[in-house]
């Protein structure tokens, strides 16, 4: 303590994502799943009553000092960052605003030093948008009249260039973005999108500003100020340039952007040196991974995860889901799923597949089929159950894709938050839950988009052969 970074995240992987770049500028950094609230009743290291039964604390109960509450917590002593994750990216505006100001009062009260509003670097939001009213919720709550705005993640060919949002060759309205089911985004520029879902103004800080280095970053946020703007949207083109930007905002008490600033701003906070961490940053070798099974858990049917599932199918056992039976029986059809994970397990080498990623025209017809919004919560209601099965019976190592895939899976095994390792591709590291002993479990939540065709092997080739006991004891369970 204190903590010197708190990020609210308005997703699950996104969460994900950006811990794993703190990790591998070299902060310590646990990820809690929110929403969470500094009265609400804690999971980690409760006391135990005379008779044995868990007592219910609060983290106010023991919030005397930021390490009390960070004990309650269950974080190590040594913690650097925490990140909060919420689901907030498309719930209402005053829903989103409430948990994040929820999230922010126990960074502060965790003695956070700056706060990071953590959004996807393709600025993903609704029509009405919840970037801006959490943003202004948040600097108004901090005291603060300036942020900037960096949602660029080169190295995953997310760039800003005078104030317009790039993924990879296209603008962003051109992108796959523009017909994303819950979140199209129609327009690229940056500006434009911050001032129409908020209260303030926004001004560019062009690339040629950002070339000449901090100072001349920091001079152009100090005009934005005195001009009376709220927002500075930065250019940013490639990932060095995040080391200057980190560098001049590293005073402020409130940013906003995705992982690639807040990578930066951990640079520049460790003085960790530059360009993109590579795989295995953050430490492989220390890192202790658990001796389970493993499997792999698909829902994410974006164009990257469709191909990661055909890469890794030539290579592993592998079931696609039926989603008639999801709809039709869908618990029996997780136990009988997850009997084959276990027995999977007990004959091959490498970990099971099991994949509902589907390419888009099957998408669709299953859409049509039964409506969108009962096949997502059925498959991701699928893959919680074969997740919990698969855990009863001695699986300790989850790879999931998707982040509502991933929120299902992780919720379903009751985890609250975990200790993020070292990363496997950018923006997607390896995770331990919190519990100590027999109940900890390694955790790969992989972002629909992240990650390229060999990511499932590539994951579990991180795991040193000492630890990876594929074939779980189905006598004892464990
Ligand atoms: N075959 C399928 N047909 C229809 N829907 C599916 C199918 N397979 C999975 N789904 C649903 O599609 C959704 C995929 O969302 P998820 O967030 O897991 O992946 P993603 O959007 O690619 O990831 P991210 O949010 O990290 O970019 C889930 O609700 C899942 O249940
Ligand atoms: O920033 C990103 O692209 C990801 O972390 C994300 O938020 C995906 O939903």
């Amino acid at each position: 303590m204190p903590l010197r970074l708190g990020v609210i995240a308005d997703d699950f992987t996104g969460a994900t994502d950006i811990a794993g770049f703190l990790v591998a500028a070299g902060l310590r950094t646990v990820q809690l799943n929110g929403p969470l609230q500094l009265n609400e009743p804690l999971q980690h290291n409760s006391p135990v009553e005379p008779d044995g039964s868990p007592r219910a604390q609060t983290p106010q109960d023991a919030h005397g000092s930021a390490a009390d509450l960070a004990a309650a917590l269950g974080l190590p002593a040594d913690v650097d960052a925490v990140v909060i994750s919420l689901k907030s990216r498309s719930i209402p505006a005053s829903e989103a605003v409430a948990q994040s100001l929820d999230a922010c009062r126990l960074l502060e009260a965790l003695g956070a030093e700056r706060i990071q509003f953590k959004y996807c670097s393709t600025f993903d939001s609704t029509a009405e948008g919840n970037i801006g009213p959490v943003t202004d919720a948040l600097l108004d709550h901090l005291g603060e009249d300036l942020t900037v705005v960096v949602p660029a993640l080169p190295v995953n060919g997310r760039t800003v260039y005078q104030g317009n949002l790039f993924v990879h060759h296209q603008p962003l309205h051109e992108s796959g973005m523009r017909d994303h089911p819950v979140t199209p985004m129609r327009d690229s520029d940056l500006l434009r999108l911050m001032e129409a879902q908020s209260a303030g103004r926004a001004v560019k800080v062009p690339h040629a500003v950002v070339a000449r280095g901090p100072e001349a970053v920091r001079e152009a946020l100090q005009e934005a100020r005195v001009d009376g703007a709220r927002y500075a949207v930065i250019d940013t083109i490639d990932m060095d340039q995040l080391d200057i930007i980190g560098a001049a905002v590293q005073d402020l008490r409130f940013v906003t952007g995705g992982s690639g600033i807040g990578s930066g701003l951990a640079r520049s906070l460790t003085g960790a040196a530059s360009g993109v961490p590579g795989a295995g940053s953050g430490g492989t070798e220390a890192w202790g991974f658990t001796s389970g099974a493993a499997v792999v858990l698909s829902g994410s049917c974006s164009e990257m995860t469709n191909r990661q599932v055909e890469a890794y199918r030539a290579q592993a056992p592998s079931r696609g889901v039926d989603v008639d039976q999801v709809i039709a029986r869908g618990a029996e059809y997780a136990a009988e799923t997850a009997a084959w994970v276990q027995q999977t397990q007990h004959d091959a080498e490498t970990a099971p597949l099991v994949y509902a990623t589907a390419p888009p025209e099957e998408v669709r017809a299953w859409q049509d089929r039964h409506g969108a919004a009962r096949v997502s919560a059925a498959v991701e209601e699928f893959f919680g159950r074969v997740a919990a099965a698969a855990r009863e019976a001695g699986t300790t190592r989850f790879i999931a894709a998707g982040g509502e895939t991933s929120g299902a899976v992780t919720q379903a095994l009751g985890v609250d938050g975990f200790e993020v390792g070292p990363q496997i591709a950018p923006g997607v590291p390896w995770t331990r839950t919190l519990a100590d002993g027999p109940d900890r479990l390694d955790l790969a939540l992989k972002s629909g988009n992240f990650g390229d065709e060999d990511f499932f092997a590539a994951a579990q080739r991180m795991v040193p052969a000492t630890a990876a006991d594929p074939t779980p004891d189905t006598a004892s369970g464990r």
